[in-house]
């Protein structure tokens, strides 16, 4: 114990003594999943030094002047930000993504386009920056230099939100039968506003973050039936193969040909206890029929499917809000990628079951929050100084680890 307080003690002083700079450029950061991989790139305006312009025209050629990477990685260009002011650069963030499956292939394309020779360390988020972390170093001759999820997601977070007033939005109007319906931006642009918030970041499982304040959250719930779960039992029920498919499939499908809904028990509305006719009474419950079954289609397979995971993710969600006294929940993660089914259902869920006293609020770049944060987890200086005293039950193994890496790349 004594050791340990003096060596927290040293590298306090350390870190407030550290003149502060920048790491050299290029700037990854990298979110590795249960499903998918994100890739967040900031390229800098190139007004430096030769080398810089050479690394940056090295990633261009091979990165930003492409929108497809082999079969399978994508760049998000409609999320692309340009002329972002990013800790005292200014410059473009792009958002890149490849299914973690392919993680073998991209190491072997980076180690074919020589990424070695741009940067020998990666910040890396995500169970996979555990797993993967021998792969990269016996593979790539790369370090991965790692750090919490659930951090760098409300990092890369807050930093959005606070910086872009269009970032986040609600629907006014939540109707999950129009899908006309209007977005909204939610202005979170001071910090003032911000707290507290519940984030519920829907990946392949869910995991569920009360936040109070800058670095005082705590992950308060979570559940393992999550978009990896709708895309498995679409793949298993449908036959579809792709998250695109699941979701068009859905959009055309009637949930009412599969669910059992409380007019099908009561013949109306379960009056007694406000449980109108309308509302699903048991997910999938027609299925125990054998006609039902056989007039299901795939798309209403789908949408049952996607209905279910959403609401019970929706319910899980609102309790533990009402739970933690917040009024606020922020929704993230790919599962809500092109799924604006699914936004429309959450928003009226938390507010048709909170009586409007809760609100759904949802973010554009939904799932590359942690691939941002842990970008800027490796340059922000607050970060630095902070690292280890993130709560009052206080010190984390994982923290005094990434305090020791930053400062190998710091001195
Ligand atoms: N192109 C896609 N391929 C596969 N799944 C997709 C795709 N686009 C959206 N999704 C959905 O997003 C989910 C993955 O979301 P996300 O990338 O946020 O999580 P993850 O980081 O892979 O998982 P976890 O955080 O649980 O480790 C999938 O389970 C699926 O529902
Ligand atoms: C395991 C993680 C955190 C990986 O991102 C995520 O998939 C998750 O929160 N799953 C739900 C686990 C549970 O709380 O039941």
């Amino acid at each position: 114990m004594a050791s340990r307080q003096l060596s927290e003690t040293k590298l306090r002083r350390r870190s407030m003594s550290t003149s502060y700079r920048l790491p050299p450029l290029p700037w990854f950061g990298m979110d590795i999943g249960g499903t998918l991989t994100k890739l967040v790139y900031f390229e800098p305006s190139l007004d430096n030094a030769e080398e810089e312009r050479e690394k940056v025209a090295h990633i261009r050629k091979y990165l930003t002047s492409n929108v497809a990477y082999g079969t399978t990685g994508l760049r998000d260009v409609h999320l692309e930000m340009p002329n972002v002011s990013f800790l005292g650069r200014s410059g473009t963030l792009h958002f890149i993504r490849f299914p973690t499956c392919s993680m073998s292939i991209f190491i072997d394309m980076a180690k074919d386009k020589n990424l070695k020779d741009l940067a020998d360390m990666i910040c890396a988020t995500g169970g996979g920056a555990y797993k993967f972390e021998s792969d990269f170093q016996s593979r790539l001759g790369m370090s991965l230099l790692k750090l919490d999820e659930l951090e760098c997601l409300l990092n890369g977070l807050i930093f959005l939100a606070e910086r872009h007033p269009l970032e986040c939005y609600y629907l006014p109007e939540p109707d999950p039968s129009r899908s006309d319906c209007l977005r909204q931006p939610y202005s979170l642009t001071r910090q003032s506003d911000c707290y507290p918030f519940l984030a519920v970041n829907i990946g392949s499982g869910v995991s569920i973050i009360a936040v109070r304040g800058p670095r005082d959250w705590n992950r308060v719930s979570g559940t393992s039936l999550g978009g990896g779960t709708f895309l498995g039992l679409c793949c298993l029920l449908t036959g579809c193969e792709t998250f695109e498919d699941a979701i068009a499939l859905a959009e055309r499908g009637d949930s009412n040909k599969v669910d059992k809904l409380v007019m099908d028990i009561y013949g109306g509305d379960y009056e007694l206890f406000g449980l109108r006719g309308d509302l699903v009474a048991s997910s999938f419950g027609h299925m125990m029929s054998v006609d039902k079954r056989a007039e299901a289609k795939p798309e209403d397979l789908a949408r049952a499917t996607l209905v279910m995971l959403t609401n019970n993710i929706g319910s899980i969600a609102r309790m533990c809000a009402s739970t933690q006294g917040i009024d606020r929940v922020i929704f993230t993660g790919n599962f809500l990628r092109c799924n604006e089914l699914s936004v429309r259902l959450l928003a009226h869920a938390m507010d048709y079951w909170s009586r409007g006293s809760i609100k759904a609020l949802f973010v554009q770049h939904e799932g590359y929050l942690g691939a941002l944060g842990s970008l800027m987890e490796l340059v922000d200086p607050d970060s630095i100084n902070n690292a280890y005293f993130t709560s009052e039950d206080g010190y984390k193994k994982h923290d005094f680890l990434r305090l020791c890496n930053i400062f190998k790349l710091l001195i």
